[in-house]
């Protein structure tokens, strides 16, 4: 099986199942890759128990390779106790015999710490998990003063004692390695899933509402100049009326496409509403800011969002404001808003750069209608 294929297999077998629910996702994976871990700690002890010829051993190694698969299966149906109790008991006998056959010293007992550690990071029960701790902890101390001590007995030369001691103790700080590190990527991987989850749009993958108005918060707290450019789709209930709610979600995602690609790095994108975006430019003047909205226009009338059978065009409307304008954040936000509301009544497809300055913009047609004929056309990029 070449490299790519047996990753595919993998991350296949180490997937959570879709149903699962997303608390229980992190631990899913986490002792799939134990059970895992623990299949190729007895497949090389197989051999090793053979080459000493106790078939007895090498056969219970092979016992635990099936208790291991029947503990994944469980752990995919959802029983993580039944499933870990399964591991526990097979590992936990195979631990005794193989102590009670070669006597201390071979390092076996070891084997119970890994154990004692999978039972902490397990997501049972606390109660149940301190119970199983306990269990483990007076095996360690039953098998090592009771059973090794007494019926140990060791055939072979001091030697391959040392040899399988060795072995022991290699193949238990490489499982309590491996555990720790999937445990650490594990985890990590989550988070960043749950961050991402909680600071974006699960439509458009851009910021959500929350996480752009912090971005644009932490801009203004630090002192840094920015302008924001609020776009809105025009005419987007007709799209959804006509086409359908899913060509008008297909619409939004090509929108935040076409802004991923048309701004810089630097730049942020928020989806602030249902068809409504913001846009946050660092560092930007109003002639640099006019210059992007006029690319993101250029851009858009030459990129129908492509469906299976037809090219819709958008269009959207789009208020400019910086950061310079306004006392407070929320000032700034407010002319873009105004500024937007601007474009719309006067015609939409458009960008408005100046004019309301006064909040009465937002009071109805007449007041519009006024604050239109204020604002010359050159507001419009
Ligand atoms: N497909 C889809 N539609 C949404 C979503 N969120 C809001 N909408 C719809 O977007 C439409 C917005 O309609 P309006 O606010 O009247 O705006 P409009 O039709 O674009 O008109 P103007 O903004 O004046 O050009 C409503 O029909 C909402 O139901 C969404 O996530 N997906």
């Amino acid at each position: 099986m070449s490299s790519g294929a047996f990753r595919s297999r993998w991350v296949r077998l180490t997937r959570p199942p879709a149903d699962l629910a997303s608390e229980r996702r992190r631990s899913y994976q986490i002792f799939i890759h134990i059970y895992l871990f623990a299949i190729a700690a007895h497949l090389i002890y197989i051999p090793v128990f053979a080459a000493i010829d106790i078939v007895a051993l090498s056969l219970l190694n092979l016992a635990c390779i099936a208790a291991n698969i029947v503990a994944i299966v469980l752990h995919r149906h959802g029983q993580c106790p039944q499933a870990l109790l399964t591991k526990l008991v097979s590992a936990t006998t195979l631990i005794i015999a193989t102590g009670m056959a070669l006597g201390d010293e071979t390092g076996c007992e070891y084997f119970f710490f890994v154990l004692l550690f999978e039972v902490l990071i397990s997501d049972l029960a606390r109660r149940l998990k301190l119970l199983l701790s306990l269990l483990v902890i007076s095996l360690i101390l039953a098998t090592e003063h009771l059973l090794f001590g007494t019926l140990g007995n060791w055939p072979y030369s001091s030697l391959s004692r040392e040899l399988l001691y060795s072995l022991n103790v290699v193949v238990t700080f490489v499982l309590f390695t491996f555990i720790v590190l999937q445990v650490y990527a594990i985890t990590e991987t989550t988070e960043r899933r749950f961050r991402i989850d909680a600071t974006h749009d699960s439509l458009t993958g851009v910021l959500n509402r929350r996480a752009i108005f912090e971005k644009s918060e932490r801009y203004w707290q630090a002192g840094h100049p920015f302008a924001l450019l609020l776009l809105d789709a025009d005419h987007f209930k007709f799209i959804n009326d006509n086409h359908g709610h899913s060509v008008g979600d297909e619409v939004l995602r090509h929108l935040a496409q076409l802004l991923g690609r048309t701004l810089r790095e630097a730049d942020f994108i928020g989806r602030v509403g249902g068809e409504e975006f913001l846009v946050l430019l660092p560092d930007t003047s109003r002639e640099e800011a006019l210059g992007v909205a006029t690319r993101l226009r250029n851009t858009l009338s030459g990129s129908p969002c492509r469906l299976e059978s037809l090219d819709l065009a958008v269009t959207v409307s789009m208020g400019l404001a910086l950061s310079s304008e306004g006392d407070k954040l929320r000032d700034v936000v407010d002319l873009a808003d105004r500024r937007l509301y601007l474009a719309k009544s006067s015609g939409r497809d458009r960008l408005f750069a100046q004019g309301g300055e006064s909040r009465e913009t937002e009071l109805g047609e007449g007041v519009t209608a006024r604050l239109l004929h204020e604002t010359p056309s050159a507001d419009n990029a």
